[in-house]
């Protein structure tokens, strides 16, 4: 194993000394950083990786907090009371890997600082390749257009929330909508307006939901929502203060100023059907709205047989 560590920390020059040197701390060192390695190989989760580096490395020096951010995205977080920080830009062969912050109550010493320096040296590599795979997903899962997540996403997603939803017994509802007579837009500005519309459209949404919220575009120019804990009342509101955010919205583009609606479908989990039932529903909601004349939200019927023959007749 101290072979393993040696042979690829090596590669930097921090750890070169860690090897040569054979004092006490160093051989805790050397023990904590193969500990390390070899549980940070076992995930490609950046969050887990983070946390796996901090437990292990607590071995050797406190600390109280950590974050990581990259992209936008932080993991980890300041506790109060940790005036003091460690603060590094992690990068590898010019590949940026974000920056890690340590924070601590009693300022770091500089052994302190040693450790975690050389430490580093074994996230480094694990953190590139879980920020690669974090990357691959992320573009794997959403809209390129919208940036919001795409159909693949929201079938893992729908499945998840049904999931949680019937284990704990809460409320789970969804939002389908679509914009109204979209085709009159590409038709009218051409096919760069539309999408510059549906783009418009995703930021709208996100500007009017919380976090918590999930909007997904779920192909062409219906989108869909998932919220948790949410009853029909709920959804209904949200609904309508989307549906009148939209119309409410003057989209401009190349000189043109474009108003546009759009129709929701509301449906709540009834508990027991299954997951294509629930969102037959949403999209008959969906229909019930365009035929009622659209810029409206409709509440699905708690009963699929009852929905399916309203819509026969
Ligand atoms: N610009 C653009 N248009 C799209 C995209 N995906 C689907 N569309 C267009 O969306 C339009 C959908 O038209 P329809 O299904 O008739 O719906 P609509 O005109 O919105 O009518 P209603 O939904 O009944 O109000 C078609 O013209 C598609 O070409 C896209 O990614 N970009």
């Amino acid at each position: 194993m101290s072979n393993l560590t040696t042979e690829r920390m090596s590669a930097d020059n921090k750890v070169v000394a860690l090897a040569t040197s054979n004092d006490s701390l160093t051989l805790r060192l050397e023990h904590v950083a193969g500990t390390m390695l070899r549980r940070l190989q076992t995930t490609l989760e950046v969050e887990e990786l983070l946390q796996i580096f901090v437990g292990e490395a607590r071995a050797l020096v406190a600390i109280d907090g950590y974050s990581h951010v990259y992209n936008n995205r932080t993991c980890g977080a300041r506790k109060r009371g940790t005036p003091h920080q460690l603060n590094y830009r992690l990068t590898l062969a010019e590949e940026a890997l974000g920056e890690i912050t340590f924070y601590r109550g009693e300022r770091f010493t500089d052994s302190e600082i040693h450790v975690i320096e050389t430490l580093l040296g074994s996230l480094i590599y694990p953190l590139r390749n879980g920020l690669r795979y974090q990357e691959a997903m992320n573009a794997a899962l959403s809209d390129s257009l919208t940036g919001v997540a795409n159909k693949r996403a929201f079938d893992y997603q729908l499945h998840r929330e049904v999931s949680l939803a019937t284990r704990y017994k809460y409320k789970l509802s969804m939002l389908f909508f679509d914009i109204d007579h979209f085709k009159k837009v590409n038709d009218t500005y051409g096919h760069a307006a539309g999408d510059a519309l549906l783009q418009q459209l995703a930021k709208v949404v996100q500007d009017n939901c919380r976090d918590s919220d999930l909007c997904f575009r779920f192909g062409g120019e219906e989108f869909a929502m998932l919220l948790a804990k949410t009853e029909t009342e709920g959804a209904y509101a949200i609904a309508e203060r989307l549906r009148e955010a939209v119309a409410n919205t003057a989209f401009q583009h190349e000189g043109h100023t474009i108003s546009f609606t759009i129709s929701i479908g509301v449906a709540t989990y009834d508990g027991e059907e299954n997951r294509s039932d629930f969102l037959e529903r949403a999209d008959q909601a969906l229909y019930d709205a365009k035929h009622a004349g659209r810029n409206k939200t409709k509440i699905a019927h708690q009963d699929q047989e009852e929905a399916l023959t309203q819509a026969a007749n």
